[in-house]
């Protein structure tokens, strides 16, 4: 499918008369491939697609793509110009990026520094540094040297929340060092748990952005370049999409990230259980605007505890949304399995155990449903409930993807709130206000017992998720935690909930990253450690 798609971006570039087709890092595989790269079957029939392109993409321009490379008992991250029906560069990445979710230094080999080249069709002579190659001054400072004049750096870099500043930093000071304009060119699209974000850029000789794609989106860009008045090349500039404020981009990456998540992995529809509150109508709703409204089944299913309220809220919700709502009630489930727990459990007072049997009634009764109509089960914890262990396993934590799990609670809320203000055109889902406002404004429940409220067990969720951030996303001691002006027995509680919940974690659905911390690839601990931090 990759190679399909990169010989259908060769051909509109060659109907309009380009001289070379760039794409990104690693785009014939896909990107990250983690260890399926080091099966030598699978890097050998990458190594075929990619000789059948060039010979497919022989007569037309260019055609710059990423591919790995084996080669005398090495492994390369590549990046290849195909073109005249050969292989005419290979690019082979020379710093291996290994912090957060990049492992490459157990993958790849590094190349030698790299050269420019030039393209048959004439032009500038191009300097490529493959990606991380780019976040180091000594590759482009060693082809500008080298006589190049032009950077095109092709990039699988990964999202997070304001990723693109610190791209165009990185970028800008490259451009500086060497006096040379840049074509930042990225990958766009989910893979598991990761989603690249796109939004290529190109920057003239000054820094100044001519060029820029929308976030998130698939394209191609034409790019003219014209020999420059003093000298070297510049770039013709084109046009610049807008890039959003963050709660947009946080929302769009959650958005496709379950759009490809669920169609790579071949599923075209999903189903949740809606209880009326917050955490599962955002979760409907961006899942009817990344599948359309008709691929979301919601599913009410209420207990002794639901109130008339969440059962009004949760039609609410679906209704607005446009999605078909089913109701299964849990009440004869839930008797069945206490009338068949009553012989062991005699005596002992009802508790977490009960609470715990509605949410897993749930998980079974949902799971059943996805087993019967092929739709992949969607579970709604979002991060400040995942990094304290707030929520059932095998109960609502059953699904294969969670949309919300790099998402603190208070940011779920700010997500509803511009979701009902907001409609793009990359949404399937109504132009409408479609959480009610009642279900953002009222306080959080699990509705597992009388009266419950998530703030009787954890602190107040701005309290939360301020020491959760300070603790994962700002690695903060316990004493800078207190120092900044909270009370210390509530970040001690917040801290033990956050390493007692490790195993729970490593059981969890994945989710799309949007943070520096995604509890995944970025964040590794034990999950058994027994270590605190008494500062
Ligand atoms: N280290 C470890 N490694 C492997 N397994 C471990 C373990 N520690 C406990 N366990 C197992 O896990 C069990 C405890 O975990 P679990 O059964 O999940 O139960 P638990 O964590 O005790 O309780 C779930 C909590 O989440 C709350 N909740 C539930 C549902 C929804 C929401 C919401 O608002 O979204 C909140 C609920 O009110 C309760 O406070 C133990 O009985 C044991 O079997
Ligand atoms: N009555 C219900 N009907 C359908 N699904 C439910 C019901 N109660 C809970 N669930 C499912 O379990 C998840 C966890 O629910 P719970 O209400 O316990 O916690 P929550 O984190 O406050 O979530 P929400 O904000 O969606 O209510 C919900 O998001 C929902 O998917
Ligand atoms: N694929 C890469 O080499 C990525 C490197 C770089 N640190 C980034 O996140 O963009």
């Amino acid at each position: 499918a990759n190679a399909a798609k990169a010989r259908a971006a060769w051909a509109a570039g060659r109907d309009a008369g380009a001289d070379m087709v760039a794409l990104p890092e690693m785009f014939l595989t896909g990107y990250q491939t983690q260890d399926l790269v080091m099966k030598p079957a699978f890097v050998r029939d990458a190594m075929a697609a990619m000789a059948a392109l060039a010979a497919e993409c022989a007569d037309g321009p260019a055609l710059g793509i990423g591919g790995p490379l084996a080669e005398a008992g090495a492994l390369f991250n590549a990046w290849w110009i195909l073109e005249g029906g050969q292989v005419r560069h290979v690019l082979r990445k020379h710093h291996l990026p290994n912090s957060d979710v990049f492992d490459e230094c157990r993958l790849f080999t590094p190349g030698p520094m790299p050269a420019p080249y030039a393209l048959s069709a004439g032009g500038p002579r191009f300097g490529s540094p493959v990606c991380e190659d780019a976040w180091h001054p000594d590759v482009a400072a060693v082809l500008r040297d080298g006589g190049a004049e032009l950077l095109l750096v092709p990039n699988g870099s990964p999202y997070r929340r304001d990723k693109l500043a610190l791209r165009l930093e990185v970028a800008r000071a490259r451009v500086a060092e060497t006096g040379l304009p840049l074509i930042y060119l990225n990958a766009v699209g989910g893979q598991d748990d990761q989603l690249f974000d796109g939004a290529s850029f190109a920057l003239d000789a000054q820094g100044r952005i001519v060029a820029q794609m929308a976030p998130f989106e698939e394209g191609l860009m034409h790019l003219d370049l014209r020999a420059g008045a003093s000298g070297g090349w510049e770039i013709v500039p084109g046009t610049c999409a807008p890039q959003p404020e963050a709660i947009e981009q946080d929302y769009h990456a959650m958005v496709l990230g379950l759009r490809d998540y669920l169609g790579k992995s071949g599923f075209g529809k999903v189903l949740l259980g809606l209880s009326g509150g917050v955490d599962s109508a955002l979760v409907a709703a961006v899942a009817a605007d990344a599948l359309g409204p008709e691929a979301v089944r919601c599913v009410l299913l209420p207990s002794a505890y639901t109130s008339p309220t969440s059962r009004a809220d949760a039609e609410g919700v679906a209704a607005r949304l446009g999605c078909r709502l089913d109701e299964v009630g849990i009440e004869g489930p839930r008797a069945a399995v206490t009338e068949a727990l009553a012989p062991l459990l005699a005596g002992r007072a009802p508790g977490i155990t009960e609470e715990n049997i509605q949410s897993r009634l749930r998980g079974l009764l949902l799971m059943a449903l996805s087993n019967s109509f092929g739709e992949m089960l969607l579970t709604t914890g979002n991060k400040s409930e995942m990094a304290v262990g707030y929520a059932t396993i095998y109960g609502d934590m059953s699904g294969g993807y969670n949309p919300l799990k790099d998402l603190y609670k208070t940011r779920v809320f700010a997500a509803c709130r511009w979701r009902n203000a907001h409609h793009r055109p990359w949404m399937m889902g109504p132009a409408a206000e479609v959480i009610p406002p009642r279900v953002i404004d009222k306080p959080p429940s699990a509705e597992l017992r009388e009266n419950q409220r998530d703030e009787d067990s954890l602190p107040p969720y701005e309290v939360l998720d301020a020491i959760l951030e300070r603790l994962i996303e700002g690695d903060q001691s316990v004493a800078e935690i207190v120092a900044a002006g909270f009370d210390r027995a509530t970040v001690k509680r917040v801290e033990g909930l956050l390493y007692g919940a490790e195993w729970k974690r490593y059981q969890s659905a994945p989710g799309p990253r949007l943070t520096t911390r995604a509890f995944w690839l970025d964040r590794r601990y034990p999950m058994v450690n027994r270590w605190r931090d008494d500062s």
